[in-house]
């Protein structure tokens, strides 16, 4: 069977592929986002290039464990208000933006970035820097795409979002909600994929690896099969 790796430590992006009948690997690596942002520099909400530079810096990151794989890495972004905003972290900050996005919308963007590593014969371990790694001969097929959607909100009382917040979910999810946790309570509806708003879209992955001739229905694991 094709090896998949999912080079996230997201909770939500696994069992997105868990439920969608993927068979798939983790695989976490430390990556310096800020020195990502760094090289890009960009803080337009509306340039994705950041967000799929992310992706593949996790990707990248990932690659000298998978010789013969394809991996996948993603990385999201909510955008509202003329800003970009990831997790909030704290419930001071995550405050701050419910109570400007309550009966508001915003848009949820992810990227996704495939590399795959199957024909590979590059040691990987001779370089340490992910952009050699990146470009180290031999990697295979390497390609992203962005997946978004329109998140419109029901109008939240401050009791309401303190009680969200106080459940701690809101502090690690990019835009500071969920839509298929406790937050769905304030989600009015979600224009575009749902699955881009949860971390991976499962659609836009099947495009990505046709690209690298690789059917998703080969990655298909049917209990008791
Ligand atoms: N369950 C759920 N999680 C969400 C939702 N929106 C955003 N998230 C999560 O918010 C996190 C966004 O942060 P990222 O920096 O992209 O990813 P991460 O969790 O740090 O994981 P890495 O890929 O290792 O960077 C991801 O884990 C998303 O799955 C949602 O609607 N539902």
């Amino acid at each position: 069977m094709t090896r998949l790796i999912l080079a996230s430590q997201s909770p939500a992006r696994t069992k997105l592929l868990t439920e969608a009948g993927i068979h798939h690997e983790v695989l976490v690596s430390d990556v310096d986002e800020d020195a990502v942002q760094a090289r890009y520099g960009v803080t337009d909400p509306h340039d994705t290039a950041l967000l799929l530079a992310r992706a593949k810096a996790e990707a990248v990151a990932a690659l000298p464990e998978a010789e013969g794989a394809l991996v996948l890495g993603c990385d999201s972004v909510f955008e509202f208000d003329g800003e970009s905003h990831g997790k909030p972290y704290t419930a001071a900050v995550a405050r701050e933006r419910m109570l400007r996005m309550s009966g508001s919308k915003g848009t949820l963007h992810t990227g996704h970035w495939l590399v795959d590593c199957r024909d590979t014969e590059a040691d990987f371990d001779e370089t340490d820097d992910a952009e050699d790694r990146e470009t180290a001969e031999g990697t295979g097929a390497t390609l992203g795409a962005v997946s978004s959607a329109d998140v419109h909100f029901a109008e939240m009382s401050e009791v309401d979002i303190d009680a969200y917040i106080a459940t701690g979910e809101p502090l690690h999810c990019a835009g500071s909600f969920t839509i298929d946790g406790l937050g769905g309570a304030f989600i009015r509806k979600v224009d575009g994929d749902p699955h881009a708003v949860v971390g991976l879209s499962i659609s836009t992955l099947r495009e990505l690896l046709s690209h690298a001739n690789v059917g998703i229905t080969e990655l298909w694991q049917v209990d008791g099969q």
